[in-house]
């Protein structure tokens, strides 16, 4: 063990080498192997530095919920990205807000939207894309894609994840901005996604030495090029989420907007008299603006992510497969689609969505969370102001835990675990919890209930509907471990896999093609853009 500031020694770790810590070890581009390697080797608590930074490492159920749950008052901040938050972000992604008033404003102000209580108007929102997805997968690609393709003579670009991305995407625009986004090649779509790549990279620990060392922040402005490389990166982002705000904006003057989030965060602004006021109430512009972003971000990727690799095991383990089709046929049978009220009475397929969440968490290393004191555990010192890694992955594939992690079993969870990953999250003994997917402790994910309805309309519907396999002609897809097959970064996707989704039987065709066409119906009953 190393020696720590105090006279207890630092939890266990890969030596490190002078001034660069662990800087030079970490693997950048499959962190998550070799985070899970150094927690079989270190156990539950592992420490790292990288440059001047104190990383601990969580690797066990019990000390995530020895620390980020009962301790939260002192380890639910955040070590922000210097270069990524607060000079890209001006400091307003809530995703990466330090622990105290900024955050609790924000996460309030979310809550109206993401509570359960708020979920009855949700449904609807998921419920309608849903039917869109589906039909995009029986067609092979939205109309539109298709007749371009058509027109152009060449072979549709369209893949599948395109599908699950515009699916997740648009429920949540809708809620936010009260528009839809009726095809994955929306030029707004593809914006926010290449934004959240570009943050992705710009975050990752290493992109910037001046996220590591802050003396380099004290360099007059002329010396730290980076500052204004930060400034044009806002600017660029700035113009999609100022473009939605100022849209919604007039809208809101003229009394064209629809009911959403974001309309009655302006109205409540308006409803201010000064700037100070604004400020203080976190509804300036920045504000508003990136509350919208924070939504679209956490939650678009990590939902389509988790259908992705829901589809990937299926194509894995027809078994699994003909067991959820089984238990579909009998409850929700072939001429309706399957709908909320069917959750409670599909066991064996909310078994499926947890065991996917297990097997493939999107957010490997969750969000990193920073203890705001010094703390002891099991007999080590943990540093104030160390960056506290969730290892998610490790834990969810911890052989003590579940037996044979990296195989895809949902009878892990099927009859054993009848209620929702929020229920669970709350339990006091940490082996009652489900999966670790959504975080721990007052951080945890803020949209876990819009999160798991989502998850159950896309998932259920996809089962219900189609046969899963192998495109013909496709590479063979093999079920190795997390590796080069996921993409990393802040959510972790499968990276392209060929899939051929069958519709299952002709009358299965004919109800999507009628809920889809109802779905238009009350799309454009509503006023929402309704096809592309
Ligand atoms: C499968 C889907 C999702 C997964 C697996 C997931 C997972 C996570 C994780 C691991 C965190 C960090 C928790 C921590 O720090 O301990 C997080 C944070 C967050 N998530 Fe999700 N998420 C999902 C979907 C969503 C959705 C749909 C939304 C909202 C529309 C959302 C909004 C947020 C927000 C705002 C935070 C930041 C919370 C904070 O810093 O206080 N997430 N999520």
């Amino acid at each position: 063990a190393f020696k720590s500031r105090g006279s207890l020694p630092a939890a266990p770790g890969p030596n490190r080498t002078p001034f660069f810590g662990n800087a030079l070890q970490i693997d950048n581009k499959h962190p998550v192997v070799q985070f899970k390697d150094w927690a079989t080797q270190y156990g539950p608590v592992m420490s790292l530095r990288v440059f001047s930074q104190d990383i601990v490492v969580i690797n066990s159920d019990q000390a995530a919920k020895d620390l980020l749950d009962a301790k939260g008052s002192i380890y639910s901040s955040r070590a922000p990205p210097y270069f990524g938050y607060n000079l890209m972000s001006k400091s307003k992604r809530m995703v990466f807000h330090p622990y105290g008033d900024e955050w609790r404003k924000a996460r309030k102000i979310m809550h109206r939207l993401l509570a359960p209580t708020a979920m009855s108007t949700q449904g609807t929102s998921q419920e309608l894309e849903s039917r869109q997805m589906l039909k995009e997968l029986m067609d092979g690609g939205s109309p539109k894609q298709i007749l371009a393709s058509k027109e152009r003579g060449v072979s549709n670009t369209w893949h599948f994840f395109d599908s699950f991305k515009r699916f997740s995407s648009s429920s949540i625009m809708t809620l936010c901005y009260g528009h839809r986004f009726v095809s994955s090649c929306d030029p707004t779509i593809v914006e926010i996604f290449e934004a959240m790549d570009t943050l992705s990279l710009k975050c990752q620990p290493g992109a910037y030495l001046v996220d590591a060392l802050p003396i380099l922040r004290k360099l007059p402005t002329a010396l730290q090029p980076w500052v204004r490389e930060a400034k044009e990166l806002h600017e660029q982002e700035w113009k999609t989420w100022g473009r939605l705000l100022d849209r919604c904006k007039k809208e809101v003057m003229d009394g064209t907007a629809r009911e959403c989030f974001i309309g009655d965060l302006l109205r409540e602004g308006a409803a201010l008299e000064t700037e100070k006021e604004r400020q203080e109430a976190q509804l300036t512009d920045l504000d508003i603006g990136y509350a919208a972003c924070a939504l679209l971000e956490a939650g678009s990727d990590t939902t389509a992510s988790t259908i992705a690799s829901a589809c990937l095991a299926m194509i894995l383990h027809p078994n699994v497969l003909a067991k959820a089709h089984a238990e579909l046929d009998r409850v929700v049978g072939s001429d309706r689609l399957p709908a909320l009220e069917d959750e409670e009475h599909l066991p064996y397929v909310r078994a499926c969505i947890k065991e996917t969440l297990r097997w493939r968490p999107p957010t490997v290393m969750g969000v990193p969370h920073a203890v705001v004191q010094d703390d002891v555990y099991n007999g080590f010192h943990i540093p104030k102001d160390a960056m506290i890694i969730d290892n998610i992955y490790a834990m969810s594939h911890d052989p003590k835990r579940f037996a044979n992690p990296e195989v895809y079993d949902p009878e892990r969870f099927h009859l054993s675990h009848p209620g929702t990953a929020a229920e669970y999250a709350g339990k006091r003994n940490v082996k009652e919890r489900d999966h670790f997917a959504y975080g721990h402790g007052r951080r945890i994910c803020a949209g876990i209930h819009m999160a798991e309805k989502s998850l159950y309309m896309a998932i259920t519907r996809i089962l219900w509907a189609f046969d899963i396999a192998r495109a013909d002609g496709a590479d063979e897809i093999r079920a190795d471990p997390h590796d080069e097959r996921y993409t990393d970064g802040f959510v972790s996707f499968p990276n392209h896999f060929g899939a051929k989704f069958t519709i299952r039987d002709d009358t299965r065709r004919a109800t999507i093609e009628n809920e889809f066409k109802n779905a238009i119906v009350t799309w454009e009953s509503e006023g929402l853009e309704a096809v592309s």
